[in-house]
């Protein structure tokens, strides 16, 4: 319960809307009860054998029409409010979502399957509207409306009160029990769709794989299964609940099942008046519906009870503390302190120390997995390291807000992700502010102008999910685009040409080189010879440093280095040498 109402924590009016669809939906309840109330005045009048003028009977007629009009506005206010509360609820959650995400490491994220992000954050979230919207409100008034009926009831007649609340313990007996089931049979039916989540996510992304490897019926068996699974899990509760619901549902309402041949019985010997026994039956009957609502209501808690624990693990997730200092650096040079890191508890950067200065290229190269793309997601801030210190402008970047990171480095990461809109929407997201005519000018310098202009709406071409409309090396030329008019201070390049030919390689290089003055650039390169004018370049062999200078002074002192350089240039004369053969 306590997970349940932190939910109500994110809405920014939850007292007022509250209490306004409380009161609105419990007058609308009494108003749908004095009806009773007035069929009985007309009743005893008639036993009574009074007179009933036609003016009588039609103001009567009148006030039951008023009392079911005045119901339904009073309904319609209430489950406004309710559904006001709700919807207030759930964007203060999916806010909360955003923010969460922002500020959780890309490790803790990632630590998650995107299946079950989703389920958490789109499915979860959106089922906590049947208990914001309906449970609480509805629940809570008809369980004042119950309670106030039971209280008149008591008034009239002690025993009649007794007898129409006697079916209660008989009618909750099946929902505890299917409150007790559910804390057992949730845990394999929450998780079955959870895997159901996650195998359609994993079949859809995977879909390229499948195809290759002809595993369509394998992958496709393993999806069927967790449908199966959830399936068996979700009918094998209903089975349970049907049964505990078909008996609850009866029972409940059966409110003059005892109080009407005791009732009579006691009229019979005079101890109840005809006008009591009347008032009662009708009581008892008006009670039955709120009564069989509030317990409606009960099984549904602990199912949403799991969804919301587990929307709020997430929200008690480890997250990265934002600095405090919005200043801007006062320079842009680049400083590893001592650095170490660990995915994990594998350490995979160990003592790392290299200054990036301003106005100079620094290059990061080694073998795979050295810890190249590592270096330039810490930098960023992609997660927190272990020990040492990496400063900009001798500022710590923990000490700086992530705005002022951000708007300090644009970073072109190896895994290229464009937003399915225009490609023109794309590259402005480097700079929103930026005209048409600066995003053409980018593009020119990043060597995508031309291939744009050849796609079929040009730079309004819309490039698809995660930009798969275009090729890899397209891809690549967009994301430099982006990050050069965001034209930040510093500019990591993590084989951001890698997928792009050598003749537009070194078409982006110059523009690069043209765009450096006064910035600070780090570029991660496979190719050798795409860094051999850099001012410094940092040889990285298994998270440490093995060696770091010009390529010169590198040719000149490292054994790795000499060993790689001479790689490489093989790789070029046989590139070279088949280009010559098949000519
Ligand atoms: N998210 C992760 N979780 C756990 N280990 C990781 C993760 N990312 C990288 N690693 C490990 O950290 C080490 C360094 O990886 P990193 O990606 O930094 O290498 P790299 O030099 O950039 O390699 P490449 O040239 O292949 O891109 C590797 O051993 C890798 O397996």
């Amino acid at each position: 319960m306590k997970e349940l109402m932190s939910v109500y924590s994110y809405a920014k009016h939850f007292k007022k809307d509250m209490y306004k669809a409380i009161g609105f939906l419990t007058a609308s309840i009494i108003l749908g009860v004095i009806p009773y109330y007035i069929i009985y005045h007309i009743i005893m009048r008639f036993t009574e054998e009074q007179a009933m003028s036609v003016l009588y009977l039609c103001s009567m007629a009148g006030l039951i029409l008023i009392c079911l009009l005045l119901r339904t506005h009073t309904q319609y206010a209430g489950l406004s409010a309710s559904h006001h509360l709700a919807y207030d609820t759930l964007m203060g959650m999916r806010k909360r979502v955003a923010d969460k995400l922002r500020m959780m490491p890309m490790g803790s994220i990632k630590k998650h399957s995107t299946g079950s992000l989703k389920k958490n954050f789109v499915e979860n979230i959106e089922d906590m509207e049947i208990i914001l919207a309906h449970a609480m409100p509805e629940g809570i008034s008809n369980l004042l409306t119950s309670l106030i009926i039971a209280l008149t009831l008591f008034v009239l007649d002690w025993r009649m009160a007794l007898l129409a609340l006697a079916v209660f313990p008989i009618g909750i007996l099946p929902v505890l029990l299917m409150i007790r089931d559910a804390s057992t049979r949730m845990g394999p039916y929450y998780q079955s769709s959870k895997e159901m989540n996650e195998n359609i996510i994993e079949y859809i992304s995977g879909m390229e794989v499948i195809k290759v490897f002809n595993q369509t019926t394998s992958s496709f068996k393993k999806y069927m299964t967790s449908v199966d699974n959830y399936k068996t899990s979700t009918l094998d509760w209903f089975k349970v609940s049907w049964t505990h619901m078909t008996v609850y549902s009866i029972v409940l309402p059966s409110t003059l099942l005892f109080l009407l041949p005791f009732g009579t019985m006691f009229y019979m010997d005079g101890t109840l008046t005809l006008g009591t026994f009347v008032l009662c039956i009708l009581l008892a009957m008006s009670m039955g519906l709120p009564l069989m609502r509030l317990v409606e209501f009960l099984p549904i808690f602990p199912n949403l009870q799991q969804k919301a624990q587990k929307i709020e693990q997430l929200f008690d997730e480890e997250e990265m503390v934002d600095g405090h200092s919005h200043a801007a650096p006062q320079h842009y040079s680049v400083s590893f302190q001592n650095v170490a890191f660990a995915y994990d508890d594998k350490e995979a950067i160990h003592d790392v120390s290299f200054t990036a200065r301003e106005n100079t290229v620094t290059a990061l190269i080694g073998e795979s997995g050295a810890g190249k793309s590592t270096l330039a997601k810490l930098l960023v801030r992609f997660w927190d390291i272990k020990r040492g210190e990496i400063r900009i402008g001798g500022i710590n970047v923990k000490d700086m807000t992530f705005e002022t990171l951000m708007n300090s480095i644009s970073y072109v990461s190896q895994d290229i992700f464009l937003f399915n809109t225009s490609i023109m929407e794309n590259i402005r997201m480097g700079r929103p502010d930026a005209s048409d005519e600066e995003v053409m000018e980018m593009a020119k310098l990043a060597q995508c102008h031309n291939f744009i202009l050849n796609t079929e709406h040009g730079y309004h071409t819309v490039v698809g999910d995660g930009g798969d409309k275009l090729s890899g090396g397209q891809r690549q030329r967009i994301a430099i685009a982006r990050a050069m008019l965001k034209n930040a201070p510093i500019i990591v390049l993590d084989e951001a040409t890698s997928a792009t030919d050598p003749e537009n390689e070194d078409k982006i290089q110059l523009a690069l080189s043209g765009l450096i003055q006064g910035k600070t650039l780090i570029v991660i390169a496979h190719r050798l010879s795409t860094i051999v004018d850099a001012n410094n370049i940092i040889l990285l062999d298994k998270g440490q440093i093995s060696a770091q200078g010009t390529h010169h002074e590198l040719l000149a002192l490292s054994p790795l280095y000499q060993k790689m350089w001479q790689a490489h240039a093989e790789s070029m004369n046989w590139d070279i040498a088949t280009k010559e053969g098949s000519n």
